[in-house]
């Protein structure tokens, strides 16, 4: 048997073609772009890859993309006096800050900084509250990414198992609070987890989030089970590699001879995260200008 592997890519396009009709109805109705301000502060290689990629895809949205890199001895201060600036500013509906932070920063007490309307990771306390409470809020992107993916392959989740592999702030805890919210039985599993091959055997749906390249083994996969990697890893390079190849979580090739549907990485759920971003920034300009959007638009 062999999986049937989920397009990330092709979801991701998709969506962003979606956001693209309604950020030029945006911009008819409201008469300005709609705007997202994406903060960098310090070097990192990957961050400055992705903040350079939702610029891009940004733009060819037909919005308006407002980027602030700042050096990696950038103070607290300093920090959340642009946060401050962008909050206030009406050309931006949505904000967000590159994570991880550097170490000196606090990540806790600058994510709290941003306007909730504006919170386009869906991460602040005011988010994360509402997200728990089953109130309408933003959803980090990934998250929402595996939920819209699982709910347009199974539909209603009603009653199925779901294992969640890790407890982040942008992926495992949302994630688990999703598919709570959608009604699965959800276990969250996490690096003390006892058992895992036990805990994994169960369930109906895998997300993985730990960062640890290929721990989950294909044996401990339920037969049809459909799995969702979020983790983006990098090998070390090999002889004749420049680069170590992009691994996720899970052992890919044992997991297609056990599972029903699997996303691979690269192309898999992380390919889908900057076009939820695209969706959520155009989401919270249309409540910031008071615009209706129906429900199921996007
Ligand atoms: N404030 C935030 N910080 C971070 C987030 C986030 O959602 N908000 N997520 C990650 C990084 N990230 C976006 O910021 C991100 C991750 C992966 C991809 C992606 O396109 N992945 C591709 C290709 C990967 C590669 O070649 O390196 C894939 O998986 O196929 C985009 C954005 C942490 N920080």
């Amino acid at each position: 048997m062999s999986a049937e592997i989920i397009d990330g890519k092709a979801f991701a396009a998709d969506l962003r073609a979606k956001v693209g009709t309604l950020a030029a109805e945006f911009e008819k109705r409201a008469g300005r772009r709609a705007g997202l301000a994406v903060v960098l502060v310090g070097q990192d290689a990957a961050s400055q890859v992705y903040v350079a990629a939702k610029g891009k895809a940004t733009l060819a949205a037909g919005m308006a993309s407002f980027e602030h890199r700042l050096p990696a001895d950038t103070d607290q201060d300093t920090l959340i006096a642009l946060i401050q600036r962008l909050n206030e500013d009406p050309t931006v509906d949505g904000i967000l800050t590159q994570l991880p932070l550097p170490k000196h920063l606090d990540e806790k007490t600058v994510i709290a900084a941003i306007d909730p309307d504006k919170d386009v990771d869906g991460i602040t306390p005011v988010n994360a509250g509402r997200l728990v409470l089953g109130m309408d809020a933003p959803v980090s992107c990934t998250p929402l990414g595996c939920l819209m993916i699982l709910r347009q392959r199974l539909g209603d989740l009603s009653g199925l198992d779901a294992v969640v592999v890790g407890r982040s702030i942008l992926f495992g805890k949302p994630m688990a609070q999703l598919l709570l919210a959608a009604n699965c039985t959800v276990t969250m599993a996490h690096s003390r987890t006892r058992n895992l091959p036990e805990v994994l055997r169960r369930a109906d749906i895998v997300v993985a989030a730990i960062g640890q390249p290929e721990f989950i083994r294909g044996d401990w996969l339920k037969p049809g089970a459909i799995v969702l990697d979020g983790g983006i890893n990098r090998l070390p390079p090999r002889e004749g590699e420049e680069k170590g190849r992009l691994v996720g979580d899970v052992a890919f090739e044992e997991a297609l001879d056990h599972v029903g549907a699997i996303t691979p990485v690269p192309g898999g759920v992380g390919a889908t995260t900057i076009a939820v971003l695209l969706r959520n920034a155009i989401v919270a300009a249309y409540a910031n200008a008071d615009i209706p959007l129906g429900k199921d638009s996007i």
